[in-house]
């Protein structure tokens, strides 16, 4: 497959929202893993983050809907805007964020004994919201996740008979259910075959249109396929991690503008 897989929908018109990050440095205890952060995820579009191990990608994510703030001894300074106003505010309820937010996984967690139809609304039943027609949303959410066809007649089966690559698009079904205006995703296909993967890819395209999406990568290939804007992350030795270059997708890897993004869009280190 090649950076022109997929037709990209255009980065968008509608009332979604964006992330603007700014300024944001992060530490586990006294270890400061990032420094000055500022990134803007344009609304109805796909930005990948990538680079080399330990650079800070999934912790920069974390802090994107206050997950960061879950781990012992994590602390972080800076702000992150959806909407315009900043997550951090006293006025926020970090569940109330996650809800806005939401966050695909790495390794697929539907709840394996729950239903395929249930695991959709389980979101809404944990944010407390109530829902009149549950069997048009649920439909609604498995198509927009591209996992209609394939369930539509075991719906009451288990999630967790679903191959690895259906369990990944059940996930993103069951965030989208809560309506989010960001869905993050930490490496969704690192655990998944080719087939699944392309299909998962295919996900997200379709879904970019209707909500942000910032993706963790470390295939080149697929933030060539998937992605509209791409930060490239990266840590000096003992340092914090931070942005050497962002831009559009198109720009980074056809014309860096660092030679360390060349280096690493090329593939001659990390
Ligand atoms: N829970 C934690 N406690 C302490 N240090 C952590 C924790 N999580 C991450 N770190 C440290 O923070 C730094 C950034 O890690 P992070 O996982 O964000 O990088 P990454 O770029 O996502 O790496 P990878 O691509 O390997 O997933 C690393 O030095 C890592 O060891």
């Amino acid at each position: 497959m090649t950076e022109t897989a997929y037709p990209k929908t255009q980065p968008l018109e509608s009332p979604l929202y964006g992330l603007e990050a700014r300024r944001v440095s992060a530490w586990f205890g006294k270890h400061k893993v990032l420094e000055r952060v500022t990134l803007d995820m344009p609304p109805g579009s796909v930005t990948a983050l990538i680079g080399p191990s330990g650079c800070g990608k999934s912790t920069f994510l974390r802090i994107l809907n206050r997950m960061h703030e879950m781990i012992p001894g994590a602390q972080l300074s800076g702000e992150v805007l959806l909407a315009g106003q900043d997550i951090y505010h006293a006025s926020q309820r970090p569940q109330h964020v996650r809800s806005r937010i939401g966050m695909v996984f790495q390794k697929p967690n539907p709840f394996p004994t729950m239903s395929i139809y249930d695991n959709v609304l389980s979101g809404l039943r944990l944010a407390g919201i109530k829902v009149r027609d549950k069997d048009s949303l649920v439909e609604s959410c498995l198509r927009r996740a591209g996992l209609w066809d394939e369930v539509r007649s075991r719906l009451s089966t288990p999630g967790g008979a679903l191959s690895g690559g259906q369990q990944q698009r059940l996930c993103i079904a069951r965030s989208l259910a809560v309506s989010p205006d960001v869905l993050l995703m930490d490496e969704p296909c690192s655990a998944l075959d080719p087939t699944s993967t392309r299909r998962v890819e295919e996900t997200i395209a379709e879904i970019s249109s209707q909500v942000t999406i910032v993706i963790v990568t470390h295939n080149m290939q697929q933030a060539q396929r998937v992605s509209h804007y791409c930060a490239f992350f990266l840590a000096g030795a003992g340092e914090p991690g931070g942005i050497v270059e962002s831009g559009t997708t198109e720009q980074l890897f056809g014309d860096p503008h660092d030679p360390r993004t060349a280096d690493y869009v090329h593939g001659r280190f990390g």
